[in-house]
């Protein structure tokens, strides 16, 4: 059987233990016989990459490990390029989300104006990672994971259209375990789901179990009155925000009781709330950054010092599976339903055909089949309608240098009051994004 050679561009990530535990524990699925890390922050990744050492020196000593900063070394001799960079890391995201709490305007990672900031960022780094892999494995597959994902791929279709890219979410697989508790389930894989949208931007129109029964009714019952929040959360570690994500998810689908609303579309239908419940000075970022960087990069410090990872808390990222559902529909062509980010191209039958959407493909060997959505109501296809152009108004904006198209971009992000707010915001992210973006002119 063959070994795969993966290389996790973005090996410094908060992730990356969490996903080469997950790796290992399904070696038997998808086996591997090497394993890099890319990162061109050497320091940051060699913190992860001495743990991750030693975790598969201890687990599997077989599977060959590099880590590196040299994109030859990394990118040659690759069967798969699994991408979770972050542009400008956590202090340029803190930066998204506190720029606009000045003028009112939520702060978010993915939406509104932190969004466009991040996504201004992120094209660079994801099309210089495509080029690699084009240039020293060229049959090699980008599963990509790094967001803002909804810009990301439409930057991706419309610079490197023929790139071997697939694009993915964790959201929708997250909230279908919590819909998989709510019911009774053991895991969501047990259920049958369309669903369709944009990235961080969509609804479930039907969710059944394997015999064809319908949990909508059910489930719908519970997002009522709880919103997201599971019976089983309690007793878990959820961070408070996402508990108040998941909670206010309610609240959300009380706009469209006939569908079920991905967590995100509360920045979009209640950015007035949001702004209200944000703290200016200390936002998701700082977080993230006194919760799981510590977290993570504390626990790699143990095991790199005690040479061991004995009494480590590092712990498999059991959700991250889809990453090795994917690679493997891919691998061994098996026709595998998931969703991903692709170009809609009549799928959603009345909506722009060059949009990105996020909707069920059936994976193959050739990459995802995408499937038929049909036509989607006039609440939900207005507000995607925006939002598309505001995502296509951003790759525009980053490939001619154009302040105009980012100011229209921001201006028609729903998460804006005025055209006014926007140009505020936008004079402030430039500011900040002076290493990261293109001129503007
Ligand atoms: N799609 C999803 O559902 C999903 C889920 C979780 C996280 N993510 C994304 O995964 C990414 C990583 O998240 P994190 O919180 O662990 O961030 P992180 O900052 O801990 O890690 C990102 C790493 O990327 C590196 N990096 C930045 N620019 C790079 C470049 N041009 N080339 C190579 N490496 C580069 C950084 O040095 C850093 O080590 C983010 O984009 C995040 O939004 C996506
Ligand atoms: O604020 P962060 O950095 O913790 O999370 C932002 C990411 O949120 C989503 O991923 C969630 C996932 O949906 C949830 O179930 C849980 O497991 O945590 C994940 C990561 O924290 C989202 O899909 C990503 O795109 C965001 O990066
Ligand atoms: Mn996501």
């Amino acid at each position: 059987m063959k070994k795969f050679s993966v290389v996790i561009a973005g090996g410094g990530s908060t992730f990356t233990p969490g996903i080469v535990l997950m790796l290992l524990d399904n070696l038997d699925k998808f086996p591997i016989r090497q394993i890099k890390f890319y990162d061109n922050d050497k320091k940051r990744q060699e913190i992860i990459a001495k743990a991750c050492e030693i975790i598969l020196k201890e687990q599997a000593p077989e599977i060959e490990f590099l880590a590196t900063v040299d994109p030859k070394e990394a990118f040659t001799d690759v069967d798969f390029v699994m991408a979770h960079i972050r542009v400008g890391k956590y202090a340029m995201r803190e930066l998204d989300e506190k720029i606009p709490l000045r003028y009112n305007v939520l702060g978010q990672e993915t939406c509104g104006p932190g969004g466009i900031a991040y996504g201004m960022r992120s094209i660079g780094g994801i099309l210089e990672i495509i080029d690699y892999m084009e240039k020293y494995s060229p049959d090699a597959w980008m599963l990509n994971y790094s967001n803002p994902a909804a810009i990301v791929a439409e930057a991706t279709r419309k610079l490197r259209p023929d790139s071997k890219i697939l694009n993915i979410c964790d959201m929708p697989v997250g909230i279908e375990e919590r819909m998989a508790q709510i019911v009774g389930l053991e895991s969501r894989k047990e259920m049958n789901v369309t669903y369709y949208g944009l990235n961080h931007f969509g609804w479930w129109s039907s969710i059944t179990d394997k015999a064809g029964n319908d949990l909508m009714p059910q489930i719908k019952e519970h997002v009522a009155k709880y919103g997201y929040v599971a019976a089983t959360d309690e007793g878990q570690h959820v961070d408070q925000s996402w508990n108040d994500t998941f909670h206010k998810a309610k609240d959300v689908y009380a706009v469209d009781p006939t569908t079920l609303p991905n967590t995100y579309l509360k920045y979009y239908l209640f950015p007035d709330y949001v702004v209200e419940h944000s703290n200016k000075e200390y936002t998701r970022a700082n977080e993230v950054m006194d919760g799981r960087e510590k977290f993570v990069f504390g626990e790699a410090e143990k095991i790199i010092k005690q040479q061991s990872t004995k009494g480590s808390k590092l712990h498999i990222d059991e959700h991250a599976s889809y990453i090795v559902d994917l690679a493997r529909a891919i691998a061994y062509n098996t026709h595998e339903r998931m969703l991903l980010i692709v170009e809609n191209k009549g799928a959603i039958e009345n909506f722009e055909p060059t949009a990105m959407v996020e909707i069920p493909c059936i994976v193959g060997s050739n990459g995802p089949e995408p499937l038929s959505i049909g036509k989607i109501p006039r609440f939900q296809k207005g507000l995607m309608e925006q939002q598309v152009a505001v995502e296509k108004l951003v790759v525009e904006a980053w490939a001619e240098g154009s302040y105009q198209k980012l100011w229209q971009a921001i201006t028609l992000s729903k998460t804006v009051p005025s055209a006014k707010v926007a140009k505020d915001i936008l004079d402030d992210l430039i500011e900040a994004n002076k290493d990261y973006w293109p001129e503007l002119n």
